[in-house]
């Protein structure tokens, strides 16, 4: 009878009763364990796989400070081409591994489906990506890294520059004079000082143009659904609703970012709402405003003026009402262009993209998880744990079950609030999808890439007693509703189960089953289940020596002594199937299964 299955993952089922002959093999290799054993383990948190042999290629698609040019140069091929069509942009980026823009750069998900597969990282020199089609970069793998941070003085700093200059009509009055007029009575302005000032979106550049207004004498209300109301406070802004900020402010100042809910929030109804001359400056996103809405807005008096650096379509048309309109100040999105800001987002950017470039996580990726880098530190030997029992668990799996719900357990002392589990998940997903399936799975697709295949994984927390020093205690992969090609993986309650620890910074293998083992998981692993006896790690050593494959380590776990017993062993190399099939012609051995890690 035909004892092997192969599956994708070339993994080789033999059970007992498949085999035929029996030959002994005398023992001439100890099982050995090294812990300083390391070759075999893997770079965490690939985001590039084959770019790490060669030097990858970035492609700066829109102007970048010199400083974050040099960075990029010293570890990539770096090509500077700037104003490409779209069509250009898809052709050049099947050649390239790491993409850099400014928001005057679509990444559409035709951009993502040109790359082939070849593109990992985009850079967005700035704060907004939504210039970036996020959901095809996820679903292609692609990470995503902003400079959230180096322009946000810049930003904040031209939002008040533009409220200043409308206040004073100094745009106005700049290009009056230059046509040879002297209006000193048309451009009265007026005060800034007492006035209300209606901060929506209290983020980053948001709060520093509060800071900056009240320095002004205005007092200042902000308007942001998510922000904490005492870091408001703290700089003496009053958090209010959306309809109460409309109705108090004197002048309006947009921070928010462009998303779903927040595009066109400025619309006829919304005007209508406000201060009859209120004034209303946006250096966040053109789309946040009806543009439409806002001439009309002006034309009937209830905007007395408005300054806009960004547009819902940049540039916007030259015979834009909008743009054209006497009471109206514009510049062609400036917020961040100032030398500093430019040299700092070329160096944030630049760091980044060469960072995910290397295989490390970045902290400012926007579609994966960020973990700060102290936390990331302690969490890696679980990371590699997480990924490597989501390849045994699936490996055990028989040929035709398919895996639908799977249970992750962890257990830690650390109360769950501590305990970031989003880069396990996304690790034991990889582990996972991987090996039965071409699909490549990384932190950026992980969850979706179980959505696509309909897995369903579900975490549990146990609390245990003791030190909270080691993040974790031990985690736990359960796949319900499947088969096991090693039945001795089948637990108590009808999963298959492996659980492991960390161990020495060292992954182990601590259960499969209702058995407890201890075989450190780097090389690959052979289960076996025997009947308890005196010989038995002699007699499988004995036949893996013979065959030159080194033994990494060795353990049993039995239910009592003499009944059945799971031997787990660590191997260096990946047995013939005819070492494997001696292994099963011992007597003892009732099946067992090669495991690759
Ligand atoms: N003009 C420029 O050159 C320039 C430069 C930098 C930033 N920006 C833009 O400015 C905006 C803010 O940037 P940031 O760095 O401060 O971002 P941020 O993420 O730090 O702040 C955005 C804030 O908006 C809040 N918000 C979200 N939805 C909201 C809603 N419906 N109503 C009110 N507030 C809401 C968020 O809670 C957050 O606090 C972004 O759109 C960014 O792209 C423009
Ligand atoms: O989102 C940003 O960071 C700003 O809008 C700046 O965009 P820019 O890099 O195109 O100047």
């Amino acid at each position: 009878m035909a004892a092997t299955t192969p599956t994708a993952a070339s993994n080789l089922l033999i059970t007992k009763k498949n085999l035929s002959s029996l030959s002994l093999i005398s023992t001439n290799k100890l099982p050995t364990f090294s812990p300083l054993h390391t070759s075999s383990r893997r770079q965490l948190f690939i985001v590039l796989s084959a770019s790490l042999n060669s030097k990858p290629t970035v492609l700066v698609a829109e102007k970048l400070g010199e400083a974050g040019i040099n960075l990029l140069k010293d570890f990539a091929n770096v090509d500077c081409s700037y104003n490409l069509s779209p069509d250009e942009l898809c052709t050049k980026i099947s050649l390239c591994d790491a993409l850099i823009v400014r928001s005057g750069t679509k990444v559409s998900r035709e951009v993502f489906e040109s790359s082939g597969g070849r593109l990992k990282v985009v850079g967005r020199a700035g704060v907004g990506i939504d210039n970036v089609d996020l959901a095809a970069a996820t679903e292609h793998g692609c990470l995503v890294v902003n400079a959230p941070t180096a322009n946000t003085i810049a930003a904040a700093e031209h939002g008040i520059a533009l409220l200043a200059a409308m206040a004073r009509n100094v745009a106005q009055a700049d290009a009056s004079v230059k046509a040879g007029k002297w209006q000193r009575n048309k451009y009265v302005g007026v005060s800034l000082v007492g006035k209300t000032l209606a901060v929506m979106g209290f983020g980053k550049v948001g709060s520093e143009v509060a800071r900056r207004a009240k320095g002004l004498g205005m007092h200042v209300i902000a308007h942001d659904p998510y922000a904490p109301a005492d870091r408001a406070r703290a700089i003496g802004v009053e958090l209010v609703s959306f309809d109460e900020a409309l109705a108090t402010a004197d002048f309006i100042s947009l921070h928010m970012p462009l998303t779903p809910a927040t595009a066109k929030i400025l619309n006829d109804e919304t005007f209508v709402k406000m201060k009859k001359g209120v004034r209303i400056v946006n250096v966040a996103r053109g789309g946040v405003i009806d543009e439409d809405a806002l001439v009309r807005a002006l034309d009937a008096g209830i905007v007395a003026q408005a300054a806009l650096d960004v547009f819902t379509v940049e540039p916007p048309p030259q015979d834009s009402k909008l743009v054209q309109h006497e009471r109206v100040t514009v510049t062609p999105h400036l917020g961040a262009s100032t030398m500093e800001a430019q040299e700092g987002v070329a160096i944030e950017i630049a760091e980044a993209v060469v960072g995910a470039l290397k295989g490390e996580l970045a902290s400012t990726a926007v579609n994966a998880p960020m973990v700060p880098a102290e936390v990331l530190t302690e969490l890696k030997p679980f990371v590699e744990l997480a990924e490597k029992l989501g390849r045994l668990a699936v490996q055990l799996v028989s040929g035709g079950s398919g895996v639908k719900d799977v249970k992750v357990t962890y257990a830690s002392a650390r109360a769950p609030d501590d305990l970031d589990t989003r880069v396990l998940r996304a690790m034991i997903t990889k582990g996972l999808i991987e090996p039965i399936s071409s699909v490549f799975v990384n932190l950026v697709n992980a969850d979706f890439s179980a959505k696509q295949r309909g897995l369903r994984i579900s975490e549990e927390r146990i609390l245990q007693d003791g030190s909270p020093e080691s993040p974790l205690d031990f985690i736990q992969v359960q796949v319900a509703n499947v088969e096991s090609k090693f039945a001795s993986a089948i637990s108590e309650t009808g999963e298959i189960k492996v659980e492991g620890r960390v161990k020495d910074g060292i992954p182990h293998l601590t259960r499969v089953g209702s058995f407890e083992v201890d075989v450190s998981l780097e090389g690959s692993i052979i289960l076996c289940r025997q009947v308890d006896q005196p010989g038995m790690i002699g007699k499988v050593g004995s036949v893996l020596g013979e065959q030159n494959v080194n033994v990494s380590f060795m353990s049993v776990g039995r239910i009592a002594p003499r009944k059945q017993a799971v031997m787990a062993i660590g191997v260096d190399e990946q047995p013939s199937k005819e070492t494997l099939k001696k292994i099963g012609d011992i007597p003892a051995v009732e099946e067992f299964v090669f495991l690759k890690l």
